[in-house]
């Protein structure tokens, strides 16, 4: 909490506006930043100063995980939050890549499991990922990534956390996650849990011990719209104490993840916090 803490106020007191032509926004901007997460030790990385929807979050990851294309099947699962990006992002609307409505494109799982090879077959790198690992092979390129800048154009958006490295020490697992762009009061807020959840799910699926995940983000911003309640609401606030994560233990296999799994096997205990604050949204 305290790192995430210590960015906002970073971005507030250091960052640089910069004009965004694709939102048509501005953006207060600082350039790198390393946040770390102990998942051995059960550091789950929830805000308290406002009211978090872990669930949201989780839902969003397992969606990548299992390679949806659609928001509405992000719905089911339990998020709505690719329902403006696949209905309300003019350009997207316009393409002729856009396969109706909630269509998100070839974005995040669905490049990740089918990957575009030169002969026009297709690689599922995470399926790769988890029989390596759960054989305790580490070929030093274990590497789930979701970036083909060859296949932007078929999808509503390119990949904000792009890439995730996985590693093995012995029995202990480490994943390196990068993120290229990160909206720091609305995407960060998930994209936190999502880089602790993803270390814990795939190592107990593999069998191995959990060691500590590292979240790379390259460009972190603050939307103009969003800087007041920031600057003087939530960086006002005190951080409450930290809540633990449990995952049902009987998700044992990468099938069990794309087949039965729901947010009711995971649970959040002890989660204390400030009251919601409502950012707005740029599509
Ligand atoms: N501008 C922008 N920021 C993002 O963080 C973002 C995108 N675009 N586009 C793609 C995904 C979608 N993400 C989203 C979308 C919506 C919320 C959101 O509205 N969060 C609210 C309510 C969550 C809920 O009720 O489930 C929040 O208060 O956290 C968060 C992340 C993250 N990504
Ligand atoms: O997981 C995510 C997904 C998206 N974001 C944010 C970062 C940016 O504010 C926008 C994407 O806009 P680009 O013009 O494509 O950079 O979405 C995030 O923080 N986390």
């Amino acid at each position: 909490m305290k790192q995430y803490l210590d960015l906002c106020q970073r971005i507030v007191d250091e960052g640089v506006w910069v004009d965004n032509k694709r939102t048509g926004k501005k953006c207060l901007t600082v350039i790198n930043a390393d946040l770390t997460y102990d998942v051995a030790n059960g550091e789950f990385p929830l805000v308290t100063t406002r009211k978090s929807f872990w669930k949201s979050a989780i839902a969003e990851m397992i969606g990548y995980l299992r390679g949806y294309q659609s928001a509405e099947d992000f719905r089911k699962l339990g998020t709505k939050t690719w329902d403006a990006n696949a209905n309300d992002n003019a350009v997207w609307l316009a393409s002729p890549h856009r396969k109706g409505t909630d269509d998100i494109g070839e974005a995040y799982g669905v490049v990740g499991r089918g990957w575009r090879t030169a002969d026009g077959s297709r690689i599922d790198l995470l399926s790769q990922i988890i029989d390596d690992l759960s054989q305790g092979i580490d070929n030093r390129g274990e590497i789930l990534t979701f970036y083909n800048p060859g296949i932007f154009e078929r999808a509503c958006l390119r990949p904000c956390m792009y890439s995730h490295h996985f590693s093995l020490l012995g029995d202990t697992l480490y994943l390196n996650s990068t993120q290229r762009s990160c909206d720091v009061p609305l995407g960060l807020n998930f994209n936190m849990v999502q880089v602790y959840f993803l270390l814990a799910i795939v190592a107990q699926i593999t069998g191995k011990k959990p060691g500590k995940a590292y979240h790379k983000i390259v460009n972190a911003h603050i939307y103009g719209d969003q800087l007041e309640l920031m600057r003087d609401v939530q960086l006002k606030r005190e951080p409450l104490s930290p809540p633990t994560f449990k995952i049902n233990p009987d998700i044992k296999t990468l099938e069990d993840l794309e087949t039965w799994v729901t947010l009711d096997d995971f649970e959040v205990e002890g989660y204390e916090s400030h009251e919601p604050i409502k950012y707005p949204f740029s599509v």
